[in-house]
């Protein structure tokens, strides 16, 4: 599904009124659209619509003009003094009407009793921190027990980048002209938004622009993740090496090794710290499990490349990080796998956090996933978490252009970036946050890289699936999202990749018996 960007529906906006469809046309549409909307969700039979200077604004005119001819008492605050173009003309025909129109110091009154609040003050026009007059509003309304139905954007939301300064709506429903804005997907704007929609409001196909953004959903994966060919042998379907674990820290592994063997991998080899070898190799019965060097600490340095070396000559892709252990050593351990090792590596954890203030990501020729959370993120961009979680597509694109690789960064809103490409997962779940998840997801991409899916492609059906896979266990279970562990996931990742799957056209090879054409 598409997802546009203020500027790029800018664009479409333009380009539809040069093919002669006024905005006065878009905004009746998006506006009367809208009130259906309002109607059927919320079947208010008070609502206040707060409105903006802008054709934000406008649009909640038209919405509060459609409710009132459904017979819902509506009120109305504008928050301008005098307006103009669209907006004006849709104010005169409230008035003309008979509907109540206030000032923003009628605000608080219009508000008790109201079933509906109907924000449109900001949309995509709006961009940085909001004026304290508009926040004073957005105050009101998040204080108001009515739901809330955002039209567009929620107001103090940037429309592009999710991102909140100061105020922003808290809705229950937005409801997006034409396309899902980027900022309603994106954290922390995905938390205002509440549930998302999209009216239809006449942009034709021809007015259409290419998005920088989309929506990582099933559609956007078809045909993404190949089948494996016949004749096929445990080589052929992809092998993975793992590099993972510690003497203190072994589960870590198990889960990233557990979740490339379900995400189809033929064979997986783990590279682990020597004293967690035993435990790891009775544990893992379908992988082939190698001690490596360890130090004081437990931990694999780089002393233990040279076991590490060993395996990659026989891997088409590679996975570092769970519960590798971080310091000097892990630090030596990572830089000599990137710079050693040609087929795809996949970072995660601690080699990420192992990478703070080194160059070797960037310096790497060959392709590379990392896979951080906003903290991880932090450390190798010198940020803080806080700072990354604000700005989240920001800092994921930036990290992808400064270490030249393809970053995954893990949230409920999963980002993937890779050069100018970014997508969003939709995917994702509260459930999934708990230990050992991260590990599975780590897994799961490192199988599809060995199988020969590209990086970007196997961080964005990585994602996909992996919040698929916790969605169809709560479906099943009916459980509480908290009591989801990170070993559920493993029996339910062959169902998501089976959905994915049903999309995906055969691998070329001989054809079954008694499979007919197609
Ligand atoms: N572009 C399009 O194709 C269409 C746009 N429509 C609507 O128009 C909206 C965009 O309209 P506009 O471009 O007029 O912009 P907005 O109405 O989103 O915002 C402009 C208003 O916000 C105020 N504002 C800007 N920055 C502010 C700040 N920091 N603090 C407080 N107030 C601030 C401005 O003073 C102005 O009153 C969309 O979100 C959508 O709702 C729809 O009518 C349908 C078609
Ligand atoms: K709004």
């Amino acid at each position: 599904m598409r997802l546009y960007t203020a500027e790029e529906m800018g664009s479409a906006d333009r380009a539809a009124q040069e093919m002669g469809i006024t905005g006065r046309i878009l905004m009746e549409r998006a506006g009367v659209g809208m009130a259906t909307l309002a109607l059927e969700r919320f079947s208010p039979r008070r609502a206040v619509a707060v409105c903006g200077g802008g054709n934000n604004g406008g649009d909640g005119f038209v919405v509060a003009r459609e409710l009132h001819r459904a017979g819902v008492e509506v009120e109305v605050v504008a928050s301008k003094e005098t307006y103009r173009g669209d907006p004006e003309a849709n104010l005169r025909a409230l008035r003309a009407l008979g509907i109540r129109v206030v000032g923003p110091e009628g605000l608080e009154g219009v508000l008790s009793g109201a079933e509906l609040v109907v924000d449109a003050l900001l949309g995509t026009g709006f961009s940085g921190e909001v004026r304290e007059r508009e926040a004073a509003m957005i105050r009101q309304i998040n204080a108001s027990p009515a739901p809330v139905l955002a039209v567009d954007v929620p107001s103090g939301v940037d429309g592009s980048t999710g991102e909140v300064r100061g105020a922003a709506v808290r809705a229950d429903l937005t409801v997006c002209a034409h396309a899902i804005k980027v900022g309603c997907v994106v954290s922390p704007g995905r938390e205002h938004a509440g549930r998302v929609a999209v009216v239809d409001i006449g942009i034709p196909p021809g007015a259409e622009v290419e998005p920088s953004v989309v929506l990582n959903d099933a559609a956007s994966l078809a045909g993404l993740i190949p089948r494996t060919a016949e004749p096929a042998h445990k080589y052929s379907a992809g092998a993975l090496l793992v590099v993972a674990g510690s003497r203190a820290m072994t589960g870590a592994a198990v889960m990233t090794v557990a979740g490339a063997q379900r995400a189809g991998c033929g064979i997986v080899f783990l590279v682990t710290a020597a004293g967690a070898a035993p435990l790891l190799d009775a544990r893992l019965t379908e992988a082939i499990v190698e001690g490596a060097p360890e130090d004081a600490a437990g931990h694999m340095g780089e002393e233990a490349l040279d076991a590490v070396l060993g395996r990659a000559g026989r891997a088409s892709a590679v996975v570092v990080g769970p519960g590798l252990g971080v310091g000097e050593g892990g630090r030596r351990l990572v830089e000599g796998i990137l710079r050693e090792v040609e087929a795809p590596v996949l970072l995660d954890a601690d080699a990420i956090t192992n990478l703070a203030g080194s160059g070797a990501l960037a310096r790497r020729e060959a392709p590379a996933v990392i896979t951080p959370h906003a903290g991880e993120l932090g450390r190798i961009m010198g940020a803080g978490a806080r700072e990354i979680s604000a700005s989240r597509l920001r800092c994921a694109r930036e990290a992808a252009r400064r270490h030249r690789c393809c970053v995954l960064l893990k949230g409920s809103d999963t980002i993937v970036v890779e050069g100018d490409r970014a997508a969003v997962n939709p995917t994702g779940h509260v459930a999934l946050a708990t230990a050992g998840t991260g590990d599975v997801l780590s897994g799961v991409i490192g199988a599809l890289l060995s199988r020969g899916v590209e990086p970007y492609d196997a961080a964005r059906a990585g994602a996909w699936a992996h919040g698929r896979a916790a969605r169809l266990w709560l479906e099943e279970t009916g459980w509480p999202a908290e009591s989801l562990i990170a070993t559920d996931l493993l029996s339910h990742l062959p169902r998501a990749f089976a959905e994915l799957l049903g999309n995906s056209p055969e691998a070329e090879g001989p054809a079954a018996p008694g499979s007919g054409a197609g």
